[in-house]
């Protein structure tokens, strides 16, 4: 198993509290590199605040998040500020709630991706932005990988649209498209499927595979939709109440009693009718 072999991410007894409440408690689990993992769990399982830990919008009050990058060099995610997440770690995520620049063209939001190098190439002045050889050449860069992924999530021909005026489903997609920008090596998507029907969540489906079959980008996915969840992923950690109930291949965690009971609402007491059901 590539995520006990050669794990990406390490997440070690990650704890966070919001006052009073524990919404994720003594959490380990590893992402491997080059796999798609799910986490998975029902409502308010604290699914998010990993994702919000992980990324750098929570600071965790306890454990340990290492990243490692395929030459040996480890990030502790938990110490970094969150654009290092981004810029050095090279963690990509997106958001339950699709957060494009609605008013920017369709193009423009995937340039937005490519900030940090175009600033870096512009010197951080405004006659870099204007005459520096290196700047054209890092925007001409910035452009071409901008229209790489638009031909890839067949939206070329919407470049100069405003991203707003797109269906639900291709703004999504341009989500991914931004992460994808960005260059990183673990890519956090917090529910890609929501609210997609099943056409487009089987083309959400064959882009992931593509991501990580083309680019070799490790992803770990929150989501609802079990037709991705047991389609694609390689790993699936679940989790309820904060805790970790389940992890491993999608048909081991497909079959245990515990995570049916989760979903189903049963109380421990019921478990073994549970099991006796599912013919365990
Ligand atoms: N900033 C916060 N302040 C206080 N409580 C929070 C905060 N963020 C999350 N919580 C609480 O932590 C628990 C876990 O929430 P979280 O959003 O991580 O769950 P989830 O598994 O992602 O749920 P869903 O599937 O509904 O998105 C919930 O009880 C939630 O109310």
């Amino acid at each position: 198993m590539r995520w006990q072999e050669d794990p990406i991410l390490e997440v070690q007894h990650l704890k966070m509290r919001f006052g009073g409440l524990v919404a994720v408690n003594d959490l380990s689990f590893s992402v491997g590199r080059g796999d798609i993992t799910a986490l998975i769990g029902p409502n308010g399982a604290g699914k998010t605040t990993v994702f919000n830990c992980i990324t750098g919008f929570y600071r965790p009050s306890e454990g340990m998040l290492s990243l490692r990058h395929a030459d040996g060099t480890t990030y502790l995610l938990e110490r970094l500020p969150g654009h290092a997440i981004s810029w050095k770690a090279k963690v990509a995520r997106t958001f339950q709630n699709i957060r494009l620049f609605t008013g920017m063209t369709v193009l423009e939001n995937l340039l937005v991706a490519r900030h940090n190098p175009l600033m870096i190439a512009s010197g951080f002045t405004l006659l870099g932005l204007f005459g520096l050889p290196s700047f054209r050449e890092a925007e001409r860069q910035a452009v071409e990988q901008a229209k790489f992924w638009l031909e890839k999530i067949n939206l070329i021909d919407r470049a100069d649209d405003p991203a707003g005026d797109l269906p639900y489903g291709a703004q999504r997609r341009l989500e991914i498209a931004r992460a994808m920008c960005t260059d990183p090596i673990l890519l956090c998507l917090d529910e890609p499927a929501a609210g997609l029907n099943p056409r487009e969540s089987h083309e959400l489906n064959e882009l992931l595979l593509s991501i990580r079959r083309d680019h070799g980008t490790s992803i770990l996915l929150i989501e609802h939709d079990m037709s991705v969840v047991m389609g694609i992923s390689d790993h699936v950690v679940v989790l309820d109440y904060g805790t970790k109930i389940a992890d491993g291949t999608p048909e081991e965690v497909r079959n245990d009693p515990s995570v049916i009971a989760a979903y189903l609402g049963v109380e421990d007491e019921e478990l073994d009718k549970v099991e006796a059901e599912v013919g365990l």
